[in-house]
Parts: C-alpha cells; sequence; structure tokens
C-alpha cells in the first residue's frame, strides 16, 4: 500500500473586502489609481491622507456611489462593481451592497423621531422584529430615553450614537465611517471612539473609517492606510506603519519625526550634526538621504565642554506638554556642501533657548531610517 501524502497549507481566512486595480477618473481627473486592498472580517481600518487624495472617492466606491472605471470590488466573495480586468461593466446598486456608510454630518432625518431613524432601513422585516432590532440598538448605544426626541433636541455625540445605531440596524456587512468624530467636542471624542470600537467589535463588524487626525486611528482602528495622490501607500498596524514607514511621503505625511539630510556611504555618514556610524544598520543605500529624526533622538549638548561646537540655531519656539518645543536651523558657515543645509529640526526641551541662539546637537545611536525624497 502506498500512502498518500498530503500537504494541508493553513486555512487563511477568506478577505471580508477585496479591491482589485482600482482606478476612478472623474471630469478627466484621476482620482484612484490602480489601487489594491483587502480587509479581513472584524479588522477596523483608519484611512488617512492629504486632502483631495481620494479617500471619500474610495469609501462611495465601495458603497456604490461611485462606479469604477477600472478595476473590481468584492464583499463576502461577491463580486459587486467590476469595470475592465477581463470584463465587461458590472455593479450592484447601493442599496443592495449590504454596506452601511455614516457622513461627517451624519445625515440624519430631522423631522424623524431617533426610533424612526433606526427604522429606516428596516422596510423588508416584519413589525415585530424591526421593534426588537430597534430595541436592541437604542439600549446598546444608550439612547433609549431619546427614543421619541427629534434630532435637534440631542447633543452631537448622541446624534453620532443615532448615526451608528441606523448604519447598523441592517445588518450590513461593511460599516464606512466619513470623519465620524470631527464634529464631536475634544473632551468626548476619545470615550466615544473606545465605546463605538467595543461596539463594533462585539457585532464583529468590518469598518474603515477615514479621518484627518492619525492619533484616532490609533484609539480607533486595528489597520492604518496610507493614501496620497490616488494611491495606498502603506497598509499595516498603525504601530508598524509609524515605527516603520515604507516611504519618505508616508513618514512626512503622518509628521513622525524632522528630516536630516545627509551624505550616506556603506559604512558612515555625513551630516551638518557631525559624522556618525551606520556599519551594524540594515538600510544600505547610499547618496545623498533624508534621516528620520524623532525628537527623542536627537541630543542638545552643553557648549560650556569645549568638545561640543556649535552646529545649529534655534529658529522657532513655542510652549508644549513636553517642554519647550524648537525648530533648529543648520549654520550657513558649516554647510559647504548646500544639500545637507535644514531648516526645520525639531527637537524637544526643558532648557530655555532664546531665538536665534546658537546651539550643539548629535543624534543618539539609534536604527537609522533613511529615505529618499522620490520613494
Ligand atoms: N464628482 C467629482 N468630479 C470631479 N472631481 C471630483 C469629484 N469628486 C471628487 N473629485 C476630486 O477628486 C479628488 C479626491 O476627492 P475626495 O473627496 O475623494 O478626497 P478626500 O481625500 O476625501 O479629501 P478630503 O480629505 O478633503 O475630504 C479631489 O481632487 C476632488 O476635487
Amino acid at each position: 500500500m502506498t500512502a498518500l501524502l498530503t500537504t494541508q497549507s493553513p486555512i487563511k481566512p477568506i478577505a471580508l473586502l477585496t479591491i482589485e486595480q482600482l482606478s476612478i477618473t472623474l471630469q478627466e481627473k484621476v482620482v484612484l489609481s490602480t489601487l489594491d486592498l483587502s480587509l479581513d472580517e472584524g479588522d477596523i481600518l483608519g484611512l488617512v491622507g492629504a486632502s483631495g487624495c481620494g479617500k471619500t472617492t474610495l469609501l462611495n466606491a465601495i458603497a456604490g456611489f461611485s462606479k469604477p472605471t477600472k478595476g473590481k470590488v468584492i464583499i463576502d466573495g461577491h463580486l459587486l462593481s467590476s469595470n475592465g480586468l477581463s470584463g465587461g461593466e458590472y455593479s450592484v446598486p447601493a442599496e443592495q451592497r449590504q454596506v452601511g456608510m455614516i457622513f461627517q454630518d451624519y445625515a440624519l432625518f430631522p423631522h424623524l423621531t431617533v426610533k424612526e431613524n433606526i427604522a429606516f432601513g428596516l422596510g423588508k422585516l416584519g413589525r415585530a422584529e424591526q421593534l426588537e432590532q430597534i430595541g436592541h440598538l437604542l439600549t446598546l448605544l444608550k439612547l433609549n430615553e431619546y427614543r421619541d426626541s427629534y434630532i435637534h433636541q440631542l447633543s452631537g455625540g448622541q446624534q453620532q450614537r443615532v448615526a451608528i445605531a441606523r448604519a447598523l440596524a441592517p445588518k450590513p456587512k461593511l460599516l464606512l465611517l466619513d470623519e465620524p468624530f470631527s464634529n464631536i467636542d475634544a473632551r468626548l471624542r476619545n470615550e466615544l471612539m473606545v465605546e463605538i470600537r467595543q461596539l463594533l467589535k462585539q457585532f464583529k463588524m468590518t469598518a474603515i473609517f477615514v479621518t484627518h487626525n492619525k492619533d484616532e486611528v490609533f484609539t480607533f482602528a486595528d489597520k492604518m492606510a496610507v493614501m496620497a495622490q490616488g494611491k495606498l501607500l502603506q497598509l499595516d498596524a498603525p504601530n508598524i506603519v509609524c515605527q516603520q514607514p515604507n516611504s519618505y511621503q508616508v513618514a512626512d505625511f503622518l509628521q513622525l519625526g524632522s528630516w536630516l539630510p545627509c551624505q550616506v556611504n556603506s559604512a558612515n555618514v555625513h551630516s551638518l550634526l557631525g559624522d556618525f556610524d551606520i556599519a551594524n544598520s540594515g538600510d544600505k543605500q547610499t547618496g545623498l538621504a533624508y534621516l528620520l529624526v524623532k525628537p527623542s533622538k536627537l541630543q542638545l549638548n552643553s557648549l560650556v565642554d569645549k568638545q561640543n561646537i556649535a552646529n545649529a540655531q534655534v529658529e522657532y519656539i513655542s510652549v508644549t506638554e513636553q517642554g519647550y518645543h524648537y525648530y533648529l536651523s543648520s549654520l550657513d558657515g558649516l554647510a559647504k556642501d548646500k544639500s545637507l543645509a535644514f531648516s526645520k529640526l525639531s527637537l524637544y526641551s526643558d532648557i530655555a533657548l532664546s531665538f536665534k541662539q546658537k546651539v550643539a546637537v548629535s543624534i543618539k545611536p539609534h536604527d537609522f531610517l533613511f529615505f529618499n525624497k522620490n520613494n
């Protein structure tokens, strides 16, 4: 007898959302460009990117409000939009997609009560089922005492809860939230985000939310996607994106530090803050590159010690919770090579410095991250 050998590959969860090669052109402007994205069931994705980079258009394409010029949108194994890519144009109407959307202004119906707003998408259910579902959501979202109130009688936070209850009521497969927290008072925002995240996790809801604030991604999301000019630059856990940005653009957009131009050789680096060794660094690109300098990696040295020479001067001063915040520029006299000059290096310190004061700063040894501006 011969034994049959089978190789079992680990079962990979089927993605709840798959976007393939999505491109959208609106009035001859390329708004999304060959974008690929995949999310597993229950993932909450925070989508960030500069104004106009295409975040809302991406949500619209998923929800069915915007048709792809090319590409596919697949939710839970069902093809919802397709154009090109081995096939003709195909699109499932927005109302049949099982995608809930929450807009920045919530778009609640002012002439309906809280209860009626939540009931809006439940037309297909029988009366008893409707009442049960509404009652369940009113309780979960702590809206019971407002069930018969009109929208203008509610606070911003309460209106947002109604918007979430209305979106969850038809049990969507995917929830899209366009800047959901931007109208909420800053003091309440964090509390509300934690609460809504717990609720979405309870529902095992897959969600994408757009924000301009990376701190919101850390509080609310499992994954972070950074977009620029209609493209997805990086998608990963928020801490990975922030610790290992994959490009100058990502690190710069997220303001992960400031930039020190350097001349990089195979084992050492020349900069206007001195030369340092990178023999053990994994990053081996050479030539002119930009070192990402996190504020904690910059050290202010005393000029009383004659070993230290002034190499920067103070250009801007502000007071923050972490002490004084300074922007430093390089000293002209040091810059034989103008391409190494810097003008906005961020330094936090408890020491009071004055405008134009000359200082000696150095880079503490760490895992150096160098980038080219065009990668
Ligand atoms: N219907 C349209 N016709 C033409 N251009 C459009 C249309 N809708 C959006 N755009 C353009 O597409 C680009 C992306 O817009 P979109 O609203 O998706 O960006 P965004 O990243 O959500 O911006 P913001 O953060 O400011 O909301 C913008 O340049 C916008 O002007």
